[in-house]
């Protein structure tokens, strides 16, 4: 079975943990949208979406999914999105579409965290997949000099602009033994806004195709 494949059968599988009439976080991603496809087979089931990014908002507006402010909303129950890499403990690198920062909000804000994976992203170790950093734009080359002496090589995704005005930094060269401490140090930097490591607040529920990760 091809990857492509294994996204949409964990997209269908993850439709499972929607409750009626209820508030759903959604992420950003190929993963995403085939998510997407399947709720809107049932939008006059649930109540609205919050969305990690435009590109989210656009696809659920188009299948008539009703998106409302985050701020407009309590804790939201259910939080669905992709992962670029997840290690046993669930802890996630994220990122890779650039919506790492609107991700990552909502995710805290939710009671239930699901995520979706194929089998290529399921690792021992987090950090071959490069380190997304979201940072002010000012920031770039400090923040660049910050994680070198941290043992990571940066390189900006040049031409990317996140839905925040913001910057990308990709971390390369890093083995994430430490994740919750990394995430932790990164955060410091100032001019950070955000790190692709959801390692604090990790997934609850990890879908790798259909099956469920133990
Ligand atoms: O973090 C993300 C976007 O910022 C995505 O969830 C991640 O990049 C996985 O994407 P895809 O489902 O297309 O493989």
């Amino acid at each position: 079975m091809d990857r492509e494949q294994q996204k949409r059968l964990a997209a269908q599988r993850a439709i499972s943990y929607v409750e009626k009439g209820s508030v759903v976080g959604v992420g950003t991603g190929s993963t995403v949208a085939y998510f997407i496809d399947e709720l809107g087979k049932m939008r006059d089931e649930i109540d609205c979406a919050v969305s990690s990014s435009e590109r989210s908002t656009e696809l659920l507006r188009e299948r008539g999914i009703r998106v409302v402010d985050l701020n407009s909303v309590g804790t939201v129950p259910l939080y669905v999105d992709g992962a670029d890499e997840c290690d046993g403990h669930k802890r996630l690198i994220k990122g890779g579409g650039a919506a790492l920062t609107r991700e990552k909000i909502i995710a805290a804000a939710s009671e239930r965290f699901v995520c979706m994976i194929d089998p290529a992203k399921r690792v021992d170790v987090l950090g071959k997949f490069p380190l997304p950093v979201e940072v002010i734009p000012m920031a770039r080359s400090y923040v660049a000099r910050e994680i070198v002496k941290r043992g990571g090589q940066p390189v900006w995704r040049e031409g990317v602009t996140t839905d925040n005005g913001n910057w990308v930094l990709d971390v390369h060269n890093l083995s994430i033994v430490d994740p919750v401490g990394l995430e932790r140090e990164f955060n410091q930097i100032v001019g950070v806004v955000c790190v692709g490591l959801f390692a604090a607040r990790p997934a609850d529920i990890v879908l790798i195709g259909d099956q469920l990760m133990a």
